[in-house]
């Protein structure tokens, strides 16, 4: 999906909710283990509950790559379930030398055609670019993270910036707006305005809002541009809203919720 596309949905939804599907088989309701594909069982329920005010979805793979093959299969299900326009992310936090990195980047692109990937820059741009050579697909790049352990390295002094403000510096000048999104944490009050500064124009993928403790307001006081520019991720707020077997009209009400908090920004 490109980004005209991308602002397209969210100026027809008036919003910017990325539903993250962070699927734990120890979390889901009892009753839906009986089902052959228990995890797709319940993601088609959050899907079909939550789509009519859903931009994203964010499937994190750690969720369905912990259950080995069975896992990967209600991935594929899963992704391949999501309406064609509603933009999927791939949270698999990739990147390895060059061609370790064009692998990944078949992996997600091409074998499960997501809209994106996200990104770990550490090993520096020929890790990157890989993701970037694929048309209307997006790099989701970490820039200042939502845990308490973004302390330890991102906010560190370099030079005369912190480091989160070099990697977002230099990760952007690789590729384009069109091309690159970064993870902003929504738990990171006092530096999401000067982030909006330093990136205009970027689309920022911003976790953290509900369970973490961040919330709608601050994020779309602050990040906001004139594109909508954020995608706000929501995991468990939404979809372990509800425990019983109400639990996707449980997740509707939360994700209605949310995308009102936003539409009144929008
Ligand atoms: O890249 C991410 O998605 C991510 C980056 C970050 O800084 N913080 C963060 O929480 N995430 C992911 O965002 C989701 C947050 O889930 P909830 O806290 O349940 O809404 C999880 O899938 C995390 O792995």
């Amino acid at each position: 999906m490109n980004r005209a596309e991308l602002v397209k949905i969210i100026r027809e939804k008036k919003s910017v909710l990325c539903v993250g599907l962070d699927t734990d088989l120890n979390k889901i309701p009892k009753h839906l283990l009986e089902e052959e594909d228990p995890a797709f069982a319940f993601n088609k329920a959050i899907i079909d509950a939550t789509r009519d005010v859903a931009v994203a979805y964010k499937i994190n793979t750690a969720f369905y790559e912990a259950q080995g093959l069975k896992g990967w299969i209600s991935m594929e299900k899963t992704l391949n379930y999501i309406p064609k326009n509603i933009f999927t992310i791939a949270d698999a936090k990739r990147g390895d030398i060059g061609n370790t990195s064009e692998q990944y980047a078949r992996t997600f692109f091409y074998t499960y055609p997501y809209d994106s990937v996200t990104v770990a820059p550490y090993m520096g741009a020929d890790s990157v670019q890989p993701f970037l050579q694929f048309e209307d697909k997006w790099a989701i790049v970490l820039g200042l993270t939502s845990n308490a352990g973004s302390a330890d390295f991102q906010l560190q002094d370099c030079s005369n910036e912190k480091l989160y403000e070099k990697v977002l510096r230099t990760v952007a000048s690789w590729g384009t707006p069109e091309n690159i999104m970064f993870v902003i944490g929504a738990t990171r009050k006092e530096q999401l305005q000067h982030v909006r500064s330093l990136l205009p124009e970027h689309f920022f993928l911003i976790p953290g809002v509900g369970a973490q403790g961040g919330d709608v307001a601050t994020v779309c006081d602050n990040a906001l541009n004139k594109d909508g520019g954020v995608l706000i991720n929501v995991s468990r707020g939404i979809i372990y809203a509800g425990s019983g077997t109400d639990f996707a009209e449980k997740a509707a009400v939360a994700a209605k919720e949310y995308q009102q908090q936003m539409a009144a920004y929008l």
